[in-house]
């Protein structure tokens, strides 16, 4: 990248000419220092849609640029464009930086592509969106994007649909010694606490099918289907599953749909990275035999972690809980057995 580069320049790089005052003049300027930066809002084929300073109102379509190399651009990364970014029909910008991430979500591997890629960056929380009832919760679901949050430097935060059909408060129960923050929903009315948690931040969003999620981003986002289209093959009339897009906000801010991302690849996740989120249990856990996994007997019989409970400096809650996200990562529903 061309900023490493320039990061990477040492002292022998650096020319002072003799005799001509003291500023020091470096052989190789910082590549391309008038890009100016941009956020990627949607992703198609070799066509990234990125948003001028971020302003959802200037629309600029780019192509990588060949020094990019491989580096992978997805929806929320900040990027350095040059070229033609007037955003004008037939324009075509050059991504030729990508900035270091502050949070990454990845997909699951699946058939059509063994890696697991990072489907969004950059964003500040995720909206685990799970309906009540119709269909009912399922843990095993949010627990993986809990330990997705965990380990990719998201917030999460519970949003629970359709609270006219059911009551939010035995589901809440099961997430009270996580100390996930919540708000509950329902189609027929607007969500202020939503709105508020939601401005002036990018927050990613993601759900089983038939949760409610779209009715949701329509009540957030006016125009949100035009607004797909845009940056999307949707309104191409191509058939292509949509990977992810951003959509601005009213007030500020951006929400990321997710659409076709079902869960998020933990594979590369160990179990020491999802301790490292429990405070209490991360120091005593160094104690554990090589390669523990922390799940306790029979699978880990030397586990320490039960020792921090037994002494009184953990609440059983606290481990059960760890567990149950532990168990989730190795892609088994904890309540049912069943591969998430
Ligand atoms: N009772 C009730 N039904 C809701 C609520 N929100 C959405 N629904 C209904 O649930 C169904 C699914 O809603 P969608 O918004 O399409 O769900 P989705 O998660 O986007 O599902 P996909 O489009 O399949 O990805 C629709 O019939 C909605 O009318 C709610 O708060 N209460
Ligand atoms: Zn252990």
């Amino acid at each position: 990248m061309a900023r490493r580069d320039w990061r990477s320049l040492d002292e022998s790089d650096v020319r002072v000419r003799p005799g001509r005052g003291s500023r020091p003049r470096s052989k190789r300027r910082p590549a391309h220092a008038d890009a100016r930066p941009a956020m990627v809002v949607g992703v198609d084929r070799g066509r990234w849609t990125c948003a001028l300073d971020s302003d959802p109102e200037r629309l600029v379509v780019a192509m990588r640029a060949r020094e990019l190399g491989r580096t992978p651009v997805v929806v929320g990364d900040v990027v350095g464009l040059v070229g033609d970014v007037s955003g004008q029909p037939d324009t075509l910008a050059r991504i030729v930086r990508v900035e270091d991430r502050s949070s990454v979500l990845r997909r699951t591997a699946d058939d059509t592509d063994p890696f697991e890629r990072v489907a969004v960056a950059n964003a500040e929380q995720l909206l685990i969106v799970t309906a009540l009832a119709d269909p009912p919760p399922r843990t095993g679901f949010v627990d993986r994007c809990l330990v997705a949050c965990y380990t990719g430097g998201l917030e999460p935060v519970l949003c629970l649909t359709k609270a006219d059909l059911a009551s939010p408060d035995e589901l809440l129960a099961q997430y009270a010694d996580l100390d996930v923050p919540w708000v509950v929903t329902r189609y027929d009315q607007d969500s202020p606490e939503l709105a508020e948690r939601l401005r002036g931040r990018v927050s990613a969003l993601v759900g089983h099918s038939g949760v409610g999620k779209s009715t949701l981003v329509n009540r957030l986002v006016p125009d949100a289907g035009l607004r797909t289209a845009e940056v999307s093959a949707v309104g191409k009339g191509r058939h292509t599953s949509v990977s992810a897009v951003a959509l601005p906000l009213p007030g500020g801010g951006w929400v990321v749909d997710t659409p076709g991302i079902r869960s998020f690849g933990l594979a590369h996740v160990t179990p020491d990275d999802i301790v490292a989120a429990f405070p209490e249990f991360a120091a005593p856990a160094e104690e554990c035999p090589p390669g523990c996994g922390h799940l306790g007997p029979p699978e880990d019989p030397d586990c320490v972690l039960d020792d921090v409970v037994a002494a009184g400096q953990a609440r059983p809650s606290r481990l059960e809980s760890l567990r149950r996200l532990l168990a989730s990562r190795a892609g088994v529903d904890a309540e049912t057995g069943d591969p998430t």
